[in-house]
């Protein structure tokens, strides 16, 4: 099979028998895995299963402990790296973004491509990028010469994906896009699963990573499975149904129930009333005790705004905001807003619980260590220890961590940005039966999502457009159609 793999052209590059140690963490044990031109491979495994360490080799960014690196037959293993994989026309777009916020979107183009050099360099940048995201993103609305700073992460992730396709003086051969739709929402994601299609039938190669299986079964048209730094799976996308896809990652796939209707007689608590700042009418969020209220619509749409309008509402007084109880956010946007990047994992998941922590004017180390160690277990933070830095977790088990820091602390209100970003599925069934436990016992929870399955484990559903509520659903109203459609026609 290997030989196989080696002779045959169509063969971009290929790593065979490659292993990857951090420490004592074995991220990959002998991996093999070739990468066709002309496909689209999808790549799925667990959180910390290793795929974006292998994919840090392919693209050079990591060198491998061991194994060979082959390009059209030939090992490349000593010469192999950056530099290496540009001249190839191996591009990666990574799960945390790499761009320079102090700089324009322009001027981020041009770090990845030096021919942009000379007079007019700045313009010639902007042409290059705009050009690339008006084909990737049709309609989109960056503007080239704005500051990266300044976007929000959808469109920072839409940039960084457009640097990635687009070309100079080197043919783009093969684009890694690692959980590449995470900050999208469904219409961005559309569009950008449809251009990869393209991108692949005119010869490129795409690496697709993604924990939303329907992007890889529609998308891709190999699957490689990776469980434990290894592959165990690689096969023809067509020979994989959701299910068996699930079971090969090494979870169960659990057929997700609506949430049940709340008990017509249970008392009603108003925990939070909102109304968005630009609202011009008398339409109101409301939240109960034990209620789990999403919030959906387009990403950007004002739902971000409206979660943090509200956790400050509940600190400083604000117009058309009353909060009843204490609040804690679940982070989207984790590199920026989330993780304490110095810290250890422990320490992240625990500095909202504190003043439980705390034994006269000391934090207590101990109830410290323990709490960390329950949540390990409760939500399976991958780590053989929780004092390890938090960036030695991989995205998602980063974003356990996160979780862990609001479902442990005392707040009865939680705010959630799209929190779900990189979460694997087995996970995040854990997750919605934690929730549901959690409202049933009398927390709130508030939930922006951009995944419309989510949506059928709220109570109501709040659509958003252009920063306003535009439709409020509940019960069987919760269905993707409607949703899809108050995005839209309130637009009109
Ligand atoms: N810099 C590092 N230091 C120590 N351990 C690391 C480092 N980077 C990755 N690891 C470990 O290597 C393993 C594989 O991580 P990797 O990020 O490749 O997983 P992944 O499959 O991409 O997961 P996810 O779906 O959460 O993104 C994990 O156990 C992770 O904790």
């Amino acid at each position: 099979m290997q030989m196989q793999l080696q002779n045959n052209h169509n063969v971009l590059i290929h790593l065979d028998g490659v292993e990857k140690n951090f420490g004592a963490v074995r991220a990959l044990a002998r991996v093999s895995l070739a990468v066709p031109a002309g496909v689209c491979l999808g790549l799925v495994g667990h959180n910390g299963a290793g795929k974006s360490t292998l994919m840090n080799i392919l693209a050079g960014t990591l060198s491998a402990s061991a194994g060979r690196i082959l390009v059209s037959g030939d090992d490349v293993s000593e010469r192999y790296g950056v530099a290496a994989a540009n001249r190839l026309g191996i591009r990666c777009v990574f799960q945390e973004l790499s761009l320079c916020p102090n700089l324009s979107v322009a001027e981020n183009a041009r770090i990845m491509h030096p021919p942009l050099k000379g007079i007019g360099w700045r313009r010639r940048a902007a042409t290059l990028i705009g050009g690339m995201l008006d084909s990737i993103f049709p309609g989109h609305d960056i503007d080239p010469s704005q500051l990266v700073g300044d976007l929000s992460i959808a469109r920072r992730q839409m940039v960084e994906i457009a640097r990635a396709f687009s070309a100079t003086d080197t043919q783009v051969r093969l684009v890694i896009l690692d959980e590449p739709t995470s900050s999208l929402d469904g219409v961005l994601a559309g569009q950008l699963l449809a251009f990869v299609r393209n991108f692949v039938t005119g010869g490129g190669a795409v690496i697709l990573i993604s924990h939303l299986l329907n992007e890889i079964l529609t998308t891709a048209g190999r699957i490689v499975v990776m469980r434990d730094g290894g592959v165990v799976a690689d096969r023809v996308a067509r020979d994989f149904t959701r299910v068996t896809l699930v079971e090969s990652m090494g979870s169960v796939a659990q057929e997700q129930a609506p949430r049940e209707q709340r008990s017509a007689t249970a008392a009603v608590e108003l925990k939070v009333s909102a109304a968005p700042a630009v609202q011009g009418d008398a339409t109101t969020l409301v939240a109960n005790r034990g209620e789990v209220i999403g919030l959906a619509g387009l990403g950007g749409h004002g739902q971000t705004e409206m979660l943090v309008r509200i956790f400050h509402g509940q600190r400083k007084a604000q117009a058309g905001v009353t909060v009843s109880g204490s609040t804690a956010m679940v982070a989207g946007d984790r590199q920026a807003d989330g993780l304490f990047p110095l810290w250890s994992i422990c320490g992240n998941a625990t500095i909202s619980s504190l003043t439980r922590l705390t034994k006269g004017w000391l934090i207590d180390p101990r109830a410290e260590a323990r709490m960390g160690e329950e949540w390990k277990q409760k939500i399976g933070i991958r780590t053989p220890d929780m004092a390890n830095p938090i960036l030695s977790l991989s995205g998602g088990n980063q974003q356990k961590v996160l979780f862990a820091r609001a479902l442990g602390s005392d707040a009865d209100i939680i705010l959630m940005d799209d929190p779900m970003r990189g979460v694997d599925i087995g996970t995040k069934q854990e997750v919605y039966g934690m929730l549901r436990q959690e409202a049933a016992a009398g927390r709130t929870f508030l939930w922006y999502t951009t995944e419309m399955d989510e949506l059928k484990h709220c109570d109501r559903v709040y659509v958003f457009r252009n920063g306003r509520i535009v439709d409020e659903l509940s019960g069987d109203s919760i269905i993707e159609e409607r949703v899809l459609h108050s995005s839209f026609e309130a637009a009109a």
